[in-house]
């Protein structure tokens, strides 16, 4: 059954230039800058449908599997049909259809790249392996460099987080990098050390990075982290091929405001192969804008284009004029004199304000309101967490959205949970079993000041199993029993700082703990940016004192498995509340959206305002369609003037 809702002229002026681009003789392309819920995915699927009646080839790309999604699930609404297979494809996903694939028997890489089987066998990411393959490396590496690349186990996975920077940037395809060392000129050096410069990278960067995707590629990891796209960027015969291959004529990209410099490349490869594009995003939801070395504006780019024709869709159609006054301020702020953003008159939309969003869902639950169009979002996964331990404490049913991860599988719980059934077999002699317990010690073996060096963790990780091939469902086959779980933790016992080898009461001796393994820098260290690391210290800091009660520890993590257990089988759950963290809320849309305004959530987004925090409280705000509530928990007299400023009410 067909869905499309009757287009607005503004959207049918797009699809004219759709229509357009792909009948003439030249070269044309077509940008399109939207505000958020402006029906750009709606759009883009209706004149992705006109397209191929017409017989034109078409792709579609997203950046997140969220968007692909999101565009199979506008299709299938709009036009009561699943989309043919590898029509709308993530940017790594296409790479990965490029390098891994074949047309009559011959793969569309030249350099034959890897096969299905070998995919199927191996090539799948394994961040800790490439951690692995960088310690070795950089160890090498230092052998001549006399020491000089930091490598501790948080200075490699910050190498890690600034190789994949590098990519995303592109900065080594430039000209500058490219002679083959042996032929280098003095002034070819020079060049190249003062363009790493430059981009403030040490002179060591470029044969780290160089050497680390060569070992990268022989050891078959391509998926994930960009690599995949990396790797077509470096063969753009292989995707002229494809698109050739599969006839196609068109390229669609949603979520345009995600492109980064390595992914312009790509398009600037398929344009040269005869493709006409058709992009269109957001400005104001680049949330990825920290990714690469140096700023990088989609939009700039693509105004540089030949033959490139721009609209705009100006009203939403997701929220009325009082969320589109909200979203309109937001972006005032981050762009002053914007194009505004409207929604229409009929339709207003909420505010409301409650002091305890946790007491108002419990008792709505308790009226058999039904929740599930209502999505709590908070700024980090985190802060997610914060609210679930509420939740949970309230016997509110929710459900995660996407990747967020309950807050009993967090790093913060593990961590406090491999300590005190540590605690349990050193001092009482009662650690109990549970498989939960292998994930929360994998956990605290990579506590850096617990100084377990690499032969022990990977022997202990073995005796747990946790080296075991995964299921399917991505959580490993574990084969440890309470005996081996026994000897294991009194090895880790052995690793213990002095001051946590005496006997002492719990609670005492989880604040030397959590003092002495420095936990909130480690948690830190892990989170990916700094935000989300403060986010997560606060995490720890509620549920340390959680765990801080005068009831013997493995007691309370019995008890926690039964209350989890008993929650997670909760039949309310699925039409419970949804809960995301604005990075998965994007491109999704709820009747009701949930703003705590307190510590964990958007209080810092508002006290100490940037353009990276405006652009998540847009997309948060965005993604109502009926009301929006806030849970304004103190009466902090500047916070309460910038909540007004920006939600009015
Ligand atoms: N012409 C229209 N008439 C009525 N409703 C529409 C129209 N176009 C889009 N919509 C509705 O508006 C909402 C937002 O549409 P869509 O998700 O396509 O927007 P978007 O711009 O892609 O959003 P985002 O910025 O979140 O990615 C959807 O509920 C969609 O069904």
């Amino acid at each position: 059954m067909s869905n499309t809702p009757k287009l607005s002229e503004a959207q049918e002026a797009i699809l004219h230039a759709v229509a357009d681009l792909a009948r003439t003789d030249y070269q044309q392309h077509l940008l399109v800058e939207a505000g958020a819920g402006t029906g750009k995915t709606t759009t883009l699927v209706a004149a992705r449908e006109q397209l191929v009646h017409a017989g034109v080839g078409v792709l579609a790309l997203t950046f997140s599997n969220a968007g692909r999604q999101r565009f199979a699930d506008v299709h299938l609404a709009q036009t009561g049909r699943g989309l043919p297979p590898k029509s709308v494809l993530t940017f790594d996903g296409l790479a990965f259809e490029v390098l891994c694939g074949a047309v009559e028997g011959r793969n569309y890489s030249g350099d034959g790249f890897f096969t299905r089987e070998e995919i199927r066998q191996n090539a799948i990411n394994e961040s800790d392996q490439l951690l692995q393959l960088l310690s070795e490396l950089v160890a090498e590496l230092n052998d001549t460099w006399e020491g000089e690349i930091p490598d501790r186990e948080s200075d490699l996975i910050d190498l890690l987080d600034l190789i994949g920077n590098a990519r995303i940037a592109n900065v080594f395809r430039d000209p500058r990098m490219y002679a083959e060392e042996d032929g280098l000129e003095e002034f070819q050096e020079m060049e190249r050390t003062e363009f790493l410069a430059s981009l403030d990278l040490p002179p060591w960067f470029y044969h780290l990075f160089s050497r680390f995707e060569r070992l990268r590629r022989e050891s078959r990891h391509l998926v994930g982290v960009e690599g995949a796209a990396y790797d077509l960027a470096g063969d753009p015969r292989a995707l002229v091929r494809y698109v050739w291959a599969n006839r196609i004529n068109v390229i669609m990209v949603d979520e345009f405001h995600d492109t980064k410099a390595l992914h312009f490349e790509l398009l600037n490869v398929l344009i040269k192969a005869g493709c006409r594009l058709v992009l269109i995003g957001d400005r104001h939801q680049d949330m990825f804008a920290w990714r690469g070395l140096q700023p990088f504006s989609a939009f700039d780019s693509a105004g540089q284009l030949a033959g490139l024709n721009t609209l705009a869709l100006p009203r939403s159609w997701r929220y009325g004029h009082r969320i589109a006054q909200m979203a309109d301020r937001i972006v005032q702020r981050l762009q002053p004199g914007a194009a505004r953003i409207t929604g229409p008159r009929a339709q207003a939309g909420k505010l409301l304000a409650v002091p305890d969003l946790v007491a108002w869902l419990a008792q709505s639950a308790q009226q058999g309101v039904a929740l599930a169009d209502h999505c709590a979002i908070l700024p980090t996964q985190a802060d997610c967490m914060l609210l679930q331990l509420r939740l949970f404490d309230a016997g509110v049913p929710y459900r995660l959205v996407e990747r967020v991860r309950h807050f009993f599988q967090g790093y913060e719980f593990r961590v406090l949970r491999a300590l005190a059934v540590l605690y349990s077999r050193r001092f009482a002699a009662d650690a109990p079993f549970h498989i939960n317990s292998l994930y929360a010690l994998d956990v605290l073996m990579n506590v850096p000041t617990l100084g377990l060096d690499k032969e022990t963790r990977s022997d202990l990780r073995a005796e747990l199993g946790l080296d075991g091939a995964r299921r399917a469902d991505g959580q490993r086959l574990l084969n440890a029993d309470p005996y081996t779980l026994g000897l294991v933790l009194d090895k880790l016992a052995e690793f213990l700082p002095p001051v946590l080898t005496t006997a002492q009461s719990w609670p005492a001796w989880l604040a030397l703990a959590v003092q002495h393994l420095q936990l909130h820098a480690f948690l830190y260290q892990r989170a990916q940016h700094p935000a989300a690391g403060r986010q997560s210290a606060l995490l720890l800091d509620e549920l340390v004192r959680r765990f801080s009660i005068d009831l013997a520890p493995a007691m309370q993590v019995q008890r926690w498995d039964d209350a989890v257990e008993r929650f997670v089988r909760q039949r309310g759950n699925a039409s419970g509340l949804s809960l995301t963290s604005v990075l998965h809320a994007k491109g999704h849309e709820y009747a009701r959206v949930l703003l705590p305004m307190g510590e964990a959530g958007w209080r810092r987004h508002l006290l100490q305002p940037t353009a990276a925090g405006w652009r998540e409280l847009y997309v948060a705000v965005t993604r109502a369609r009926d009301g929006i509530m806030l849970e304004t928990t103190d009466d902090n007299q500047t916070l309460a003037q910038e909540v007004h400023g920006v939600f009015g009410g």
